[in-house]
């Protein structure tokens, strides 16, 4: 059914529907699916689910110039301990993300893979189960759920060595190699929500005091060493990133650390810097305070003390913004305004294929279901309406 307490408002008349170019990319609007994680890929193996998931992405991507984000994608075995979230490091799973792309290039539009490594957010029984590491900067103590979970299963946080950390930077480089040549637009880094890079930014999690900790610039390093051998093995063409500065899932500080913005400022001010040598990243990708958590329901946890409009002063190029825009037109009409920016809207692009049109127009939206975001099931995942299907069996 329609969602009922929300007013649409067409937006036809912003900059979202006026085409821009993104890299090599020409899109025809400015609404873009970001990363929401499904959990459909099968285990063992991370491969992404054949049946389902080239319908999910065709059906987002039917119009054309649109693009995708995908849900995260891990880049090792090692980076990947959710059973059901898929990966790129096997023939298989390359083999299924090949038949993705072809279903979105036919339909004229891009699609970039999120390149996904867990660290502290892996999950405990699978940690155990596989006999792999539970990787962290400094290995702090974070309770919350995870922190007894560990404990339960006899998990201590195991802190990277320099050595380690060197490996993951050249999984994400191959990682990114691989999906490229299969045929990908561009990757995303996935430096946000708490996940392996964000740990390393913020002070809460990193105390290390080598070249990777003790200050805003070594809290930078490990994040920009994946940024540089990224953009080695695939062109600065085809990289984004996205960070979550406010963000407090998996105990990340979020606004309540003084240097927050100070840290994220330096690591964008990094990306502007290889810019404008000619090597910069595409698009940096910013989760709106408004969210803190993507596991709270709308208004829990607002953080509204600040913005991201900190990075346009230091970023030149593309700007993507996501968090809770969709339920609010009057704010995506504002940030709209901006010669550079995209908005992405991930749970009303979830349960309306047929978003970038709705929004365009001020159609009613598809309500979404949390219980099937995260759950092995074509419910919820490619059984949703687009809005002409909606009307004829009835919606109101
Ligand atoms: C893929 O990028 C993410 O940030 C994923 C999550 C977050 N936050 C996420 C989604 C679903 C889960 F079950 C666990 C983490």
């Amino acid at each position: 059914s329609f969602i009922k307490e929300f007013k649409p408002i067409a937006l036809e008349d912003t900059k979202l529907f006026k085409p821009i170019k993104v890299s090599d990319t020409n899109l025809s609007h400015r609404v873009v699916l970001p990363p929401l994680t499904r959990m459909r890929a099968s285990f063992p193996g991370n491969v992404p689910n054949e049946e389902w998931a080239p319908e999910y992405y065709d059906q987002r991507s039917k119009r054309p110039g649109s693009m995708i984000i995908t849900e995260g994608t891990f880049i090792s075995p090692q980076a990947a301990v959710y059973d059901n979230a898929q990966g790129v490091w096997s023939d298989k799973q390359i083999a299924v993300w090949k038949k993705i792309f072809k279903r979105v290039r036919n339909n004229k539009s891009y699609i970039w893979p999120q390149l996904w490594a867990l660290g502290r957010q892996a999950d405990a029984v699978a940690l155990k189960r596989d006999g792999l590491r539970f990787d962290s900067p400094s290995g702090i103590d974070f309770g919350g759920k995870y922190g007894e979970l560990y404990k339960k299963y006899g998990l201590s946080q195991h802190i990277l060595t320099k050595e380690e950390i060197k490996q993951y930077v050249e999984e994400f480089s191959t990682a990114a190699k691989k999906i490229i040549d299969a045929g990908a637009d561009g990757i995303e880094i996935h430096a946000a929500n708490g996940f392996l890079l964000n740990p390393f930014l913020d002070p809460i999690s990193n105390k290390r005091t080598n070249e990777y900790g003790g200050s805003i610039e070594n809290r930078s390093r490990f994040t920009l060493e994946v940024v540089d051998a990224v953009i080695a093995a695939v062109g600065h063409t085809k990289v984004g990133i996205r960070f979550s500065a406010f963000g407090t899932h998996g105990t990340m500080s979020g606004g309540s650390e003084p240097l927050i913005i100070a840290q994220y400022s330096h690591v964008i001010g990094e990306l502007e810097k290889r810019a404008k040598e000619g090597n910069g990243v595409v698009y940096i990708h910013l989760m709106e305070p408004r969210v803190t958590n993507p596991f709270l329901l709308e208004g829990e946890g607002e953080y509204l003390d600040d913005t991201n409009d900190f990075a346009y002063s230091i970023w030149t190029g593309i700007i993507i913004r996501a968090g809770n825009l969709a339920l609010h037109p009057e704010i995506s009409r504002e940030l709209s305004k901006d010669e550079r920016t995209l908005l992405a809207f991930v749970r009303l692009y979830i349960s309306n294929p047929d978003l970038p049109d709705r929004l365009e127009k001020g159609l009613p939206l598809n309500k979404y279901n949390r219980e099937t975001f995260y759950h092995m099931g074509a419910e919820g995942y490619i059984e949703y309406l687009r809005y002409n299907q909606a009307i004829k069996i009835g919606y109101n």
